[in-house]
């Protein structure tokens, strides 16, 4: 199976810091390949990946205002339906508009929906609905007006996050700073309980920092360490006592809260949105309706168990499952869609069919080879246009390179291989009294076919 895997590109795949959309994305796209998976990943270059890399914006805009986004977005995203062709599913997590070109490819597009960031783009989404495939990452993020194929939850890499069984004692903080995800809140659960925060990440709303947040900053109960690197964040969720997420939104899902689980740290979070589908209210956390209920839990964080918090994760959010999900989703969509001119060795596409003869355009893959076979009532002439073949004609084998042409009687039998590291296209031109697929007699076939 052939997968286009278009990241976003705010952020690099894997994000260097923040950048929860990307950090899924090359966790997915790590684990297939590690399953053998064909996956060529669209993000901006500086992206790290065992995936075929495919990048025309150099640097994430969010690090580089030189970027000008829309010129890059564009570029980006026109890259990936312009290859259509050649992958089996395009797997879009750029948000909706990658949506707006899925219409004018064959090739099935399935879409992550990692959040709606306002109800205004949902129309999009409507417009879309029948024509493509949404998966959503916890049911409570499911919108009533579409449909889903599938509810992936997010999976982690669980062994990069230390479980410590004997904590501090401060609460932890961890999330963009911005209103949504309930800084103010946690502050005031800390002062209540009479508990040390820290708090970590950047800064996303700069006047709700400096009038909710940074006021109450004393360095002593309530301390800000910035916008922290993967490292110190592993350090800081291992030894907390408990992480705070205090939201004041419905969240679609809260990688933090999981991660903070896999390192042993309970959670205390308001049970809004896709909180119930993370956390186990009393097992692995707290699930809250006020400050009051939260400054309440917190006295009662001793029951416990952080080994539990760290076996649950283990079984419900591990990578492996994750990928397994998508592989399942991949699978029935590749069923649903399955078409003629998709073959184990690429593609073709009829150019021309007319009484008598047909014209066709195909694509064999790196390594790729058609069936040994014959004609009883066509034949064919071939003209290269791209890459390196190696043409069976009966006994004798030729070399082939874009230029050159092979006139295949009818009965002769034959097969094309490619030989290059790229793509072999070739223009078909076939001849005869009847030009319908099932005149092949497949003698021999690399895909079990014959
Ligand atoms: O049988 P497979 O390997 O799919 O190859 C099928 C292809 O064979 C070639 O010789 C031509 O006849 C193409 O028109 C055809 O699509």
């Amino acid at each position: 199976m052939r997968i286009a895997m278009l990241s976003p590109i705010a952020w690099s795949t894997p994000p260097k810091k923040y950048g929860p959309w990307e950090s899924i994305v090359s966790l997915l796209t790590e684990g297939l390949v590690k399953r053998g998976i064909d996956v060529t990943l669209f993000a901006t270059a500086d992206s790290h990946t065992a995936a075929k890399l495919h990048a025309v914006c150099p640097r994430p805009y969010e690090e580089d205002k030189d970027i000008i986004i829309k010129v890059y977005e564009g570029l980006h995203i026109s890259e990936v339906f312009e290859r259509a062709k050649e992958f089996d599913i395009i797997h879009n997590h750029f948000d909706y508009l990658p949506l707006t070109y899925s219409g004018l490819v064959d090739t099935p597009v399935v879409t992550t929906i990692h959040g709606i960031s306002s109800r205004k783009i949902l129309s999009v989404y409507k417009k879309y609905n029948n024509r493509t495939f949404y998966v959503s990452i916890s049911d409570a993020y499911r919108c009533r007006d579409l449909d889903y194929i599938a509810t992936v939850r997010h999976g982690i890499d669980i062994e990069s996050f230390h479980f410590n069984e004997k904590p501090q004692d401060y609460l932890l903080f961890l999330s963009r700073l911005h209103k949504d995800k309930g800084v103010r809140e946690a502050i005031e659960v800390a002062k209540k309980s009479g508990r040390k925060l820290r708090i970590a990440g950047f800064i996303a709303d700069q006047t709700y920092f400096e009038k909710e947040v940074q006021p109450f900053i004393d360095n002593k109960q309530i301390i800000y360490e910035g916008h922290i690197d993967p490292e110190f964040k592993k350090e800081l969720l291992s030894n907390a006592y408990a992480l705070l997420h205090m939201i004041n939104y419905e969240e679609a899902f809260g990688i933090g809260v999981v991660e903070a689980m896999a390192s042993g740290t309970p959670v205390i979070a308001m049970n809004r949105g896709s909180m119930p589908e993370l956390i186990r209210d009393g097992e692995t956390g707290f699930l809250v309706n006020s400050i009051e209920e939260a400054a309440k839990a917190v006295q009662k964080l001793d029951s416990i168990s952080r080994k539990t918090c760290r076996k649950s994760v283990e079984k419900r959010f591990s990578v492996d499952r994750m990928v397994d999900d998508y592989i399942k989703v991949y699978e029935t969509i590749f069923k649903k869609c399955k078409r003629e001119d998709e073959r184990p060795w690429g593609f073709y596409e009829v150019l021309r069919q007319r009484p008598g003869y047909k014209v066709k355009s195909l694509t064999i893959l790196p390594q790729g080879e058609i069936s040994l076979q014959r004609h009883f009532h066509r034949s064919e002439h071939w003209y290269i246009i791209s890459g390196e073949g190696l043409v069976t004609k009966n006994t004798s084998q030729i070399r082939v390179l874009p230029g050159d042409s092979v006139d295949i009687p009818v009965n002769e039998v034959h097969r094309i291989k490619n030989i290059g590291g790229q793509n072999l296209v070739f223009i078909e031109i076939s001849q005869g009294d009847y030009l319908g697929e099932d005149d092949i007699e497949r003698l021999e076939d690399k895909y079990g076919r014959a």
